[in-house]
């Protein structure tokens, strides 16, 4: 900074009258640097800022798919079912009643150990308990719910 000050009052009293010299102050004698930042603030800022929002609609959207990604999957085999079968959802302690404690294993598929169970009414069912990775790794499991 003290260099650039130095730099014009050095050169102020030779660039009078002088149109070459003129330019030269124009140059060089401006002040360029506040120019540049000003140019670097106009464009870094919308940057920033585009960045943020896109960053943020990202988020959004992961959030809400996460949150209703289930239910609109099960929503979807519900309507759709041709059968017309009441799709009813048991709680994990549910299960656990009903197969008593994951205590017969009655098979194992891809997806996972299926286990033996009685309802309440005494209607014999299977049980599969699915294997986390298998989920993951699987689009299959929810058209096989269907059949
Ligand atoms: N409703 C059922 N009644 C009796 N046993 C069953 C029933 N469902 C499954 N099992 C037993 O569990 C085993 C595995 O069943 P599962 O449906 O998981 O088989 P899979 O279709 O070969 O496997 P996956 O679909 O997971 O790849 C069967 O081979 C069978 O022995």
């Amino acid at each position: 900074m003290s260099s650039f000050f130095y730099m014009l009052s050095n050169c102020a009293p030779r660039l009078e009258g002088n149109p070459i010299c003129s330019k030269v102050k124009d140059t060089y004698c401006s002040n360029k640097k506040k120019k540049t930042s000003t140019v670097l603030i106009a464009v870094i800022v919308p940057v920033v800022l585009v960045s943020l929002l896109v960053v943020m609609g990202i988020l959004w959207k992961l959030y809400w798919k996460g949150k209703s990604g289930d239910d609109e999957d099960y929503a979807m085999y519900e309507e759709e079912t041709p059968l017309h079968i009441d799709i009813r959802r048991f709680t994990y302690a549910e299960l656990k009643l009903i197969t008593n404690n994951f205590q017969s294993i009655i098979g194992k598929g891809g997806f996972g150990i299926v286990y033996h169970g009685t309802l309440e009414n005494g209607d014999e069912v299977a049980v599969k308990v699915l294997m986390e990775t298998s989920i993951a790794e699987s689009t299959d499991f929810l058209p096989e719910v269907k059949t």
